[in-house]
Formats: C-alpha cells, sequence, structure tokens
C-alpha cells in the first residue's frame, strides 16, 4: 500500500512513525510533502519517506492520501490536484471537518474516510475513531483496518458522534498529559522530587485506567475501593467536587464540542 501524507506535523508524522513501526508501510512507500518543508524533512528523517516535489505528484503515486494539515486548510487544494485523486482513498484526520465538506474537494475519490486519531499513535497505543463516507468495498475496509490498526486501536462511529468522541480520544492525551503536569507541580510545590512525582502520576494513570478497561466495572466501584471512610481519599474527591470538579469536566467538553462543530461549519 502506498500512502501518501499531505502534512507532516505531529499528528501526520504520529501515524507515519505508527506505519514503519508496525511494517504496514516499507519507508520507500511512503510520500510526504508540508507547507514550508519542515514537517517533510523531519518525516522524511524519522521514517526514511521520499519528500514529493507537489502534492499533485504525491497523490498520482499514491493509494492512498492522508490529508494531515490543519483543518483550516483543506480548500488551499486545487481542482488539479483533487482530479488526481480520481478513484484513490482519502483519509482525514482533520479535526471538524466532514465528509461533505471532503466530498466537496475531492468529489471524485474512491471513498472518503474520517478519522480522529490520537498522538499515542507514535507508539502503537493510540485509539482512532473513524467513519467512511460510503459503505466501504471489502479492500477499503482491509486497507483502513490495516492502517488504524498500526496506531493502536479503532472504532467506528455515526458522523454525528464524532464531536463528542473527538473530544474523548483526540483531544485526550492532552487532558491526562495537563493532569500529570499539575499534578507534578503540585507535589513539588509540597517538597516531592517532580521527576518521581510525574513517574508516580503516569504509573497510578496506567495501571487505574488499565484496571478500568480490564474490569469493565463501573468507575463508581472501583473508586469505592479506595475510598476509606473519612480518609485521605474522601478528602481529595470531596475537595474536587466542593470545587466543581464535574462542572468543570462537562463544561469543557461542552466548549471543546462547541469548537469542534464551529470549525465543521467553517470555510
Ligand atoms: N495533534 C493532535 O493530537 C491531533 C491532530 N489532529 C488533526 O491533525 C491535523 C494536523 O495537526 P498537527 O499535526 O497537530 O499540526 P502541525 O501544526 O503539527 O502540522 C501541520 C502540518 O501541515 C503542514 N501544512 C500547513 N499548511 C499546509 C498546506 N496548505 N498544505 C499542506 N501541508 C500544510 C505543515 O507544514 P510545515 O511542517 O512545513 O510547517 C505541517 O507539516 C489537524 O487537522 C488536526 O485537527 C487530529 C487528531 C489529533
Ligand atoms: O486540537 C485539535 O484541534 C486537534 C484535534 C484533537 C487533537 N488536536
Amino acid at each position: 500500500m502506498k500512502i501518501g501524507f499531505i502534512g507532516a506535523g505531529n499528528m501526520g508524522r504520529a501515524i507515519a512513525n505508527g506505519l514503519v513501526a508496525k511494517g504496514v508501510c516499507k519507508a520507500d512507500a511512503l510520500q510526504c510533502i508540508s507547507a514550508s518543508g519542515k514537517g517533510s524533512a523531519i518525516m522524511a528523517e524519522q521514517t526514511g519517506a521520499r519528500i514529493a516535489a507537489s502534492k499533485k505528484e504525491l497523490i498520482e503515486q499514491s493509494d492512498v492520501v492522508v490529508l494531515a494539515f490543519k483543518p483550516q486548510h483543506l480548500e488551499t487544494i486545487t481542482d488539479e490536484e483533487a482530479k488526481a485523486a480520481t478513484g484513490k482513498l482519502v483519509v482525514s484526520v482533520l479535526a471538524g471537518r466532514t465528509l461533505a465538506s471532503m466530498k466537496a474537494v475531492f468529489p471524485e475519490a474512491s471513498n472518503l474516510v474520517r478519522v480522529m486519531p490520537n498522538t499515542p499513535s507514535q507508539i502503537g497505543k493510540g485509539v482512532s475513531t473513524y467513519c467512511f463516507e460510503q459503505t466501504p468495498s471489502d479492500s477499503q475496509q482491509a486497507e483502513v483496518n490495516e492502517l488504524l490498526a498500526s496506531l493502536g486501536t479503532a472504532y467506528e462511529v455515526a458522523e454525528d458522534q464524532l464531536h463528542v468522541a473527538t473530544v474523548i480520544n483526540g483531544c485526550g492525551p492532552a487532558f491526562y498529559f495537563r493532569i500529570g503536569q499539575l499534578i507534578s507541580e503540585a507535589a513539588d510545590a509540597r517538597g516531592l522530587d517532580k521527576d518521581l512525582a510525574l513517574k508516580l502520576a503516569a504509573e497510578t494513570g496506567i495501571g487505574s485506567l488499565e484496571l478500568m478497561k480490564a474490569s469493565k466495572r463501573d468507575p463508581k466501584d472501583l473508586i469505592d475501593e479506595v475510598v476509606s471512610p473519612n480518609g485521605v481519599t474522601h478528602a481529595l474527591l470531596t475537595s474536587l467536587d466542593r470545587q466543581g470538579f464535574p462542572k468543570i469536566i462537562d463544561q469543557s467538553m461542552q466548549d471543546a464540542v462547541d469548537r469542534s462543530i464551529e470549525l465543521s461549519q467553517s470555510k
């Protein structure tokens, strides 16, 4: 499978690194191009991908074209470039950009896939959500399965659910990193070594979330196993709730969903 990346920043490189690491794609089957050449030079160095001379050339020489630039740049694809995608599978990771807006730019593509991946894909621990524009053929489904499996796990969702899914799995890594950052800063301020605090936070996060996933138990039951009556965890959770933590999670998800909807309505 020959794959071409238009846009080679954080997400494009996370995907390309995942593909090469899992052997889905040999380096000589990968091509990339970016705006200034900065991202493509890094991707080429990390993966061995060839830097294409133009977007048109990259599209012509790829079986699958991955759009990995900023959502606002979708309409910079020219008619000539779009024509080169006739009969090809076009995969977009552009947050908020709908299948309809992709179809308007790539009317002759064989099929379109809207994917929301995440940055842990760079170590094969990503999770993606996705939807097809048309019911995929067996070979299109197989290609997308292979591509997404190289990044981690993947779940098909209805397009109208992607706004919420984006906040959970696309933005989610930043949420957990922010928690890790704040915990380590708070620990440091109280005399615990910051690096040790980060390790404790990361390993506690990994263990707790693995337990939540493996046990399939209600998070509330898992919380009850930790809380001792009037103990330390009780003090922690009561303080979080008193300070509005549930409301903060709910409102921040709404603000992010609103931004995703705004992007889907913009040109
Ligand atoms: N980062 C993340 O966690 C996630 C990002 N996404 C989506 O991935 C996409 C890329 O995000 P991210 O990788 O973080 O962004 P970056 O800013 O890291 O990378 C953007 C890339 O696009 C290139 N570029 C800019 N304009 C154009 C253009 N007109 N044509 C071709 N290439 C262009 C840039 O070129 P150059 O390198 O030369 O400057 C750069 O390589 C976004 O649409 C985002 O919504 C989706 C899920 C998660
Ligand atoms: O911040 C963004 O818009 C993209 C989508 C999810 C992660 N990064």
